[in-house]
């Protein structure tokens, strides 16, 4: 199966429950008041957000008047692309060591994007060192030492319950020492309290703007099955630590798929990737227009 045959049955769910209606709202019919209200309680019930649904729709009203296009459905189509923001893999960084800091709550897939993001570097013929800087959970240590091993990253991890910034100190030493071109940061997602947590993602952020030029990306972790929450979950986080990318996982397992554009909005900052199934291959590099035209179900025109 392709990517984007992949990137289509992951969000099977969101086309068939809201946006593939919108295909037999347009089909043959002018865009007027009626259709544009049942497309905008369609855009509203994905959790698109107020906000973007009113631009989209301000924006469809007067393309739609200029244009008038002979198929509407590709002209919102591209609107809706416009309202999302991503930005590409950086397959050859400059910066070396080049350093990303994983954050985002327990379960969120952390692990899995990891370990896909690894995976990437490493085909691209990057040695990878990876930080197993959850020290919280013994599992979390286990679970991203196998993944190394089975990917053949380097895991730097030191005894559960010891100090995370020191597996960081430590990764970053051997990373320099060894010439390893990739270093990435596991961080827990849960500690006894949220500002506990917090605390011990800038203290790790500290160590690495002490020991290098980094991080040169932040990427926030996201459950796109928890809606509106985990986007005001994003926002402290946000607050903590800059966050420069977010990753958005088990798109596959929501409904919803207009949560995207919800937290590409509110929270302004690109999203990098999207999970949209458990196997590796599902976890893919953010397209917008990839994205939206499997939730339209218009066919992918490259
Ligand atoms: N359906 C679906 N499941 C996913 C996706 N991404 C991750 N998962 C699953 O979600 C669960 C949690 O993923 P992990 O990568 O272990 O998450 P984590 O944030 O590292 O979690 P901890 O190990 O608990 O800290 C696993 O069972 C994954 O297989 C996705 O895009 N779709």
């Amino acid at each position: 199966m392709g990517l984007f045959d992949k990137l289509k049955k992951g969000l099977s769910k969101t086309r068939e429950t809201f946006f593939g209606g919108i295909k037999t709202l347009f089909a043959g019919k002018k865009l007027d008041d009626e259709v544009l209200e049942e497309l905008e309680e369609i855009l509203i019930m994905s959790d698109m957000g107020m906000e973007t649904v009113e631009k989209i729709l301000d924006d469809l009203k007067s393309e739609y008047k200029k244009q008038e296009p002979d198929d509407p459905l590709l002209l919102l189509r591209d609107i809706m692309v416009s309202n999302l923001e991503s930005e590409g893999f950086n397959a050859n960084p400059q910066q070396n060591p080049y350093i990303i800091f994983v954050v985002g709550v327990n379960g969120s897939g952390k692990t899995t994007t990891i370990a896909k993001l690894s995976k990437k570097y490493i085909s691209e013929g990057k040695k990878v060192a990876i930080a197993a800087a959850d020290t919280f959970r013994a599992a979390a240590i286990e679970q991203i030492k196998h993944w190394g091993e089975k990917i053949g990253a380097t895991v730097i991890a030191h005894e559960h319950g010891s100090d995370a910034a020191a597996v960081v100190f430590d990764t970053l030493k051997h990373a320099k020492s060894k010439g390893k071109e990739i270093v990435i940061v596991d961080t827990a997602g849960r500690l006894h309290n949220k500002s506990h947590l917090m605390e011990e993602l800038k203290k790790i952020k500290r160590v690495i703007e002490k020991e290098t030029d980094g991080p040169h990306e932040t990427l926030l972790v996201l459950d796109g099955t928890t809606g509106q929450n985990g986007v005001q979950q994003a926002k402290a986080f946000k607050d903590s630590v800059d966050i420069t990318g977010v990753v958005v996982t088990k798109l596959d397992g929501t409904a919803k798929g207009g949560i995207a554009f919800s937290i590409n909005n509110q929270l302004n900052i690109p999203i990098k990737m999207i999970g949209v199934g458990e196997k590796e291959d599902d976890l893919q590099m953010f397209d917008p227009k990839s994205y939206v035209n499997a939730l339209l179900g218009v066919e992918d025109d490259g």
